[in-house]
């Protein structure tokens, strides 16, 4: 992409109403732009990196063999009325009514839409196990919007439902949520700790959020700090395979890692006391078991193995899509703005012309600009008629992981300037050179 043909209007100074660093940064670097309290339009940098982490989210969710649907953002208040939530969820609840004065909701979660979905569809236990989800937009009238994309009223989420014949399969499914979550977090250059927490209006006993470690997080957390040594790297996984699933999970789940809401001090004092550490975290998903909470009044059934009908074995699964913009620019910036890890960047490499006119500069930047476009990795190119230092503040700002600087001097001597945004090393090479070390 060209700077003189995208829309990028990144801001001079620091906007007032930002209180942490993701929301300021956001701001900035003109990725998003408030409409409201809490609900932002996604301006295209922004977007782009919301693309990006959908796209892991749904090859990690696919992988695990969930099968992804879209339901509605409007849902009827009469399902929530049959689960008995339309009146328990209180304010959070955004209620309207259409023009024939029938009770309507903008979806906070979708249980009772997707059990309907499933129960006028699945009535053989031979046609689980079942899991389906979406990534759709959600809205929880918070009270106190804040902290930009963290705590919004509009929210993105993946959200996932499991309908199985038993507790022992549903307990598969969370498993299976768990791995496919800790595989998302390490794509996107995060560490997401498993904790165990409370299950809040979604229900169930069973229920992990994953927390980003952070300074600025909302939620309070205990830990044993051997927990962040664990990783799941390349490793390879068989998600129908029990055993496997319920090994990785006993790996992330058996050291000491609760937030404050299930906190046992007594059991923290067992962690040998170097390795106890308390914390600040981002919560950037959830999975919960809760058995037939749903199931049973909306009366989600299937014809078992013996012939009788019994109610699914259900949980749900989120991730904050939108939110994890913000716990990864907290997790990865430095003075100068924002460091894209390079599995979400919005572009790949910026291309700054130190001569825009230069007629040798300029033909040395639309062919890096080709190499780099042959090989998938997407440039910015800043062509704009402006000095360099503003195109250099521009550049470290938004985060990209790389920068090839051209000029008329360097070229002279056969050589670009290649910087690396995290280390803010630069080394002299030749543009093919500077082109095949980004590849
Ligand atoms: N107000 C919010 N703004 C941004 N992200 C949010 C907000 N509320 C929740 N989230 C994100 O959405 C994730 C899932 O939300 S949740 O309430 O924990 N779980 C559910 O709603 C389940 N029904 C999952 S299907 C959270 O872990 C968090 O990362």
């Amino acid at each position: 992409m060209r700077l003189s043909r995208y829309f990028l209007p990144v801001l001079k100074e620091n906007p007032s109403e930002a209180q942490i660093v993701s929301h300021r940064l956001m701001l900035r670097a003109g990725m998003i732009k408030q409409a409201a309290a809490g609900i932002y339009s996604w301006l295209p940098l922004g977007f782009k990196v919301l693309r990006k982490l959908e796209n892991i989210v749904h090859e990690e969710q696919i992988r695990a063999g969930h099968i992804p649907i879209q339901m509605p953002i409007l849902q009827s208040a009469d399902l929530w009325r049959e689960s008995g939530r339309y009146d328990d969820y209180g304010q959070e609840m955004l209620r309207m009514q259409d023009r024939h004065g029938r009770d309507m909701l903008y979806t906070p979660t979708a249980e009772e839409l997707v059990t309907d979905i499933f129960r006028g569809h699945v009535s053989s236990y031979k046609d689980l196990p079942l899991t389906l989800y979406q990534i759709q937009w959600k809205f929880r009238d918070e009270i106190r919007p804040r902290f930009g994309v963290m705590r919004g009223r509009e929210f993105y989420m993946k959200d996932g439902y499991n309908f199985d014949l038993t507790k022992e399969d549903a307990l598969h499914a969370y498993n299976r949520h768990l791995v496919s979550y800790l595989r998302t977090y390490e794509r996107m250059g995060l560490q997401a700790i498993p904790m165990r927490a409370d299950s809040g209006p979604i229900g169930g006993d069973d229920t992990h959020e994953f927390l980003v470690l952070a300074d600025t997080g909302e939620s309070e957390v205990f830990y044993d700090s051997a927990v962040t040594d664990i990783r799941l790297g390349q490793r390879d996984i068989d998600y129908d395979d029990k055993a496997q699933c319920q090994a990785i999970m006993e790996e992330f789940t058996s050291l000491y890692a609760r937030t404050d809401e299930t906190h046992d001090e007594a059991l923290f004092q067992q962690v040998p006391e170097e390795r106890r550490r308390s914390a600040r975290g981002i919560e950037v998903g959830q999975i919960f078991y809760f058995g037939t909470k749903y199931s049973e009044p909306l009366d989600a059934t299937v014809q078992g193995p013996d012939g009788k009908q019994v109610p699914v074995h259900m949980g749900s699964h989120g991730i904050g899509v939108s939110r994890l913009i913000g716990a990864i620019i907290e997790a990865s910036h430095d003075d100068k703005g924002i460091i894209w890890p390079e599995g979400v960047t919005p572009f790949h490499c910026g291309i700054v012309n130190l001569k825009q006119g230069d007629d040798e500069a300029d033909a040395a930047c639309d062919k890096i600009y080709k190499a780099l476009t042959a090989l998938g990795l997407e440039p910015l190119y800043d062509d704009r008629n402006e000095r360099a230092g503003g195109k250099f503040a521009t550049m470290d700002l938004i985060g990209l992981p790389w920068r090839i600087t051209v000029g008329p001097r360097g070229l002279k001597n056969g050589v670009v300037e290649l910087t690396s945004r995290r280390t803010g090393e630069s080394e002299e090479l030749s543009p093919e050179a500077a082109v095949t070390r980004i590849a």
